[in-house]
């Protein structure tokens, strides 16, 4: 068991949200809450194992890698990792129905230009959807849903600055070569509303994830493995970011997704609607749009 775990009473297991969220519908609210119920259950077995000392080896590294355990790192007040955030196979599951959901011919990562050719819908190596958490479908939302809770939940138990969050939009991106993103804060209406954190998760791919609280501070790298979830909320919510995609080999599932895929959870409420506008973002509209609030 994790250290940040063992102090957690059963409770902490339910969603730390109460209120449906409106981007949230009723059923896929419902899964959620079973979801989470099903978690109780199974923390409060191992809780009991625990202190019946069945489980004396639980707290090493090896056991952790056979099970997959997740663990929690907090790198600063509002800003966690969490590692392993569920088992390669439920990873390798959603990360198909990602592709596949990509793979839409108008709705997916590519368009189609003037000339016929398909490509990345974002820049030349990177494809992006941006849509409310219906779009997804039942099972993609589902796991969203149950992930996210599980992520924020591990986080705020490591941080007292971690803010809760329920998720409305998701951002998936598809990195086809090792060119990441460039350093910038998510400061647009589509990247969540107040100091509720972005939830971030790596898959395919290694990441470097560099971060820095401001321009003048030195960057820091995290390295952020698929299956790596990383958050940030709080007094880290306007941090800034970049993403090095390493060079190797990295994906434990090559011949599914030998690129690097991101999936970014937000609450953000104020746009769900507008969700067109936020659709085809390129990079240098991001930068139009940005000058525009500033005037
Ligand atoms: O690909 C990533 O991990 C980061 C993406 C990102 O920071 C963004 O889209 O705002
Ligand atoms: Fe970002």
């Amino acid at each position: 068991m994790d250290d940040t775990e063992k102090t957690t009473s059963a409770m902490d297991y339910s969603s730390p949200v109460e209120e449906r969220p409106e981007g949230v519908s009723k059923k896929a609210w419902k899964r959620l809450k079973k979801a989470n119920m099903r978690e109780i259950a199974k923390k409060t077995k191992v809780e009991v194992a625990a202190r019946e000392g069945e489980s004396s080896t639980m707290n090493t590294t090896e056991t952790r890698e056979e099970t997959r355990e997740p663990a929690v790192e907090m790198l600063r007040p509002g800003l966690v990792v969490v590692r392993r955030i569920s088992s390669r196979a439920s990873e390798e599951a959603i990360v198909a129905k990602f592709l596949e959901i990509g793979n839409h011919p108008t709705d997916g990562f590519y368009e189609t230009d003037a000339d016929g050719n398909r490509k990345l819908n974002s820049t030349l190596t990177r494809g992006r959807i941006y849509r409310e958490l219906a779009f997804y479908g039942d099972e993609a939302t589902d796991w969203i849903l149950e992930h996210c809770a599980k992520a924020v939940r591990l986080a705020r138990a490591a941080d007292p600055a971690m803010p809760a969050m329920v998720p409305d939009h998701a951002l998936l991106l598809y990195y086809s070569t090792n060119r990441g993103i460039k350093e910038h804060r998510d400061v647009g209406a589509n990247d969540g509303e107040g100091d509720a954190p972005i939830v971030s998760f790596n898959f395919g791919k290694s990441v470097v994830y560099r971060v820095r609280m401001s321009k003048e501070e030195e960057k820091t790298d995290v390295h952020l493995d698929p299956g790596d979830v990383i958050l940030f909320g709080g007094p880290a919510r306007m941090i800034y970011h970049s993403v090095k995609i390493c060079r190797d080999s990295s994906s434990p599932y090559p011949k599914l997704l030998p690129d690097r895929m991101n999936l970014t959870l937000r609450y953000a409420p104020s746009i769900l609607g507008r969700e067109e506008e936020f659709r085809t973002f390129k990079p240098a509209d991001i930068y139009w749009k940005n000058r525009k609030e500033v005037k």
